[in-house]
């Protein structure tokens, strides 16, 4: 096997490249790269690690013809573009944990450094000023930390701001309130919020919902004093308003790690009073980034290699022990896919996907996604299992799981029904010594068949002579058959004959198969 080719290009902590090689990847450090440079080298790539640097954009998507994953050494993945990533089949991985208590300490300490003015003390100090009486501070014990978004990162500021004898409310729909009398915080609404916190701090991502969270209206409504950090996005917060705010002394003073737009060489906010900066530094300590840099390369790596899937933003997880189990499975359910796909002429309204047997016992997400890109790859070239459900998704395709817990005739088996306006239609596949894919019915019919390479599939009326006549017709065509599988529903009705063939089969082939005396349906088929 050939090893999978890593880019690394952002700034990433040289762990990453080591895990990398010792999992078997071969791996390129190409950092600093404008868009274009990028674009143009990126085709050679299987796997993408990235911290905040790189922008994944739909162009950069379309020029990596080989990519199968994006790795982000870190949390936000505002720097991809997801959607477009999904349609073209390819994994996007975060790391979400390893960078969070990082990113909480540098909260915690800018909201000292705005507390006690610390970066202008200094460079007073320095410049040799000793101006003692310029610079009082506040207490944080006793005051009110309001938290916009409660996640991870959140969660960890208020630990420590609980630790700091401050008292933490928080904004976030998505927090319980089970969760918020667990973490010793209270829940309040962005409101109440505003109205109460003498500091506050933003740990949300940037969606269409947090853009401007922060905005003038927003900021008009804190409490006059109130101190901003944000270690989060920038864009949470209306720049402009924001020093509109610190100008007129509403706000006493904000923190920004992050900006609209970085990196932030210039900005209005520079040089005001009580404003506090650093360049996107909320991840930067050799623990984070030792820590993000190991599980973004065990991650990519992991999947390339085993296809093993974890921390995936769009596709469900797959771990390292279940992917080998998984994969004859898959194969199993890609080629039934492809089986249904390429004999249904009709517009599928739904598809059922059903497991018995030791099948039953799996994870079905992947199965799923493996039947989906087979039953699509007649619409696009570029589906496979990642994108598939999103195909599915956008074409209005209802699909089905169902895990059937009753022992059946096989000891583990597949089962794919697909429902058109003609009525129901299903294929069924078990696993050969746990190993081999193997189709065993075709629309209610059992026949047993490996499906791969050429076939060629014929329903007819089952008559004495025809197995003969179709073997001259095909010799006739110089086509050599490799195998042979036949089934039929009763004697003399419906029967159904399964040719792998060595060499493509061409129209002409095929009418003359179709002329023959009892011929319904002749179809070449392609694994
Ligand atoms: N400055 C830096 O270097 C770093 C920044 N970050 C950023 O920190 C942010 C938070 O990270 P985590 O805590 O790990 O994420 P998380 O996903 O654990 O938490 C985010 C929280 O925001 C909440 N939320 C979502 N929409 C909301 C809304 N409209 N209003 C209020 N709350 C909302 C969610 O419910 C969730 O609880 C991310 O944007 C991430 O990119 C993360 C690491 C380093
Ligand atoms: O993990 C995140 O979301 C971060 O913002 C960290 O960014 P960075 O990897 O330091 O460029």
């Amino acid at each position: 096997m050939t090893k999978p080719k890593i880019l690394i290009s952002d700034k990433m902590d040289p762990r990453a490249a080591e895990v990398f090689r010792e999992r078997g990847c071969e791996v390129d450090e190409i950092t600093g790269k404008t868009p274009e440079e990028l674009m143009a080298i990126i085709g050679d790539y299987d796997g993408l690690a990235i911290r905040s640097s790189t922008t994944v954009t739909e162009e950069i998507l379309a020029a990596a013809t080989n990519l199968k994953v994006v790795g982000r050494a870190g949390i936000g993945v505002d720097n991809v573009n997801i959607p477009a990533a999904s349609a073209r089949g390819v994994v996007v991985m975060n790391t979400p944990f390893g960078n969070s208590i990082t990113t909480a300490e540098h909260a915690i300490a800018l909201m000292f450094a705005l507390a006690r003015q610390l970066p202008e003390a200094d460079t007073s100090t320095q410049a040799g000023k000793w101006e003692k009486n310029r610079f009082m501070g506040v207490e944080l014990t006793g005051k009110t930390l309001g938290l916009i978004g409660a996640g991870n990162i959140g969660g960890i500021v208020a630990s420590r701001a609980l630790g700091l004898k401050m008292k933490v409310v928080a904004f976030d729909p998505f927090l319980t309130p089970e969760r918020a009398v667990e973490m010793g915080i209270e829940k309040v609404d962005l409101d109440g919020l505003l109205s109460r916190a003498d500091f506050i701090t933003l740990h949300t991502p940037l969606t269409d919902d947090t853009r401007n969270i922060l905005s003038k209206e927003n900021l008009a409504k804190t409490k006059k004093g109130v101190r901003i950090i944000n270690c989060a996005r920038g864009g949470l917060i209306d720049e402009a308003a924001l020093k509109e705010a610190l100008d007129s002394g509403h706000v006493a003073g904000a923190a920004l790690d992050v900006f609209a737009k970085e990196p932030a060489k210039e900005s209005p906010l520079f040089g005001t009073p009580n404003f506090i900066c650093t360049p996107h530094l909320g991840a930067s300590t050799n623990e984070a980034q030792v820590n993000v840099a190991i599980q973004v390369a065990e991650q990519l790596s992991d999947y390339l290699v085993n296809g093993g899937v974890t921390n995936a933003l769009n596709m469900p997880s797959l771990s390292a022990e279940e992917a080998p189990k998984l994969k004859p499975y898959m194969a199993l359910a890609e080629n039934l896919g492809t089986l249904l796909g390429q004999l249904n002429a009709q517009e599928i309204e739904s598809i059922a996907i059903e497991v018995e047997g030791a099948a039953a016992e799996l994870n079905i997400k992947p199965i799923t996604g493996a039947v989906l890109a087979g039953l699509m790859r007649r619409y696009s070239d570029t589906v496979n299992m990642v994108n598939a459900p999103y195909l599915a998704k956008e074409r209005g395709l209802n699909v089905a799981e169902v895990r059937h817990e009753r022992e059946g005739d096989y000891h583990t088996l597949l089962r794919v029904t697909a429902k058109t306006s003609e009525g129901e239609k299903s294929v069924a596949g078990t696993l050969f010594a746990n190993k081999a894919p193997r189709l065993v019915e075709i629309f209610g019919i059992k026949v047993e068949a490996d499906l791969a390479g050429h076939m060629l599939y014929i329903v007819n009326e089952d008559a004495p002579g025809f197995i003969g006549s179709i073997g001259s017709t095909l010799g006739e065509a110089g086509l050599n058959i490799g195998t042979f599988h036949l089934g039929r529903r009763n004697a003399g009705g419906e029967a159904v004959l399964l040719l792998s063939i060595d060499s493509p089969i061409e129209e002409a082939v095929l009418w003359n198969v179709c002329k023959l005396p009892g011929v319904k349906t002749v179809k070449a088929l392609n694994f």
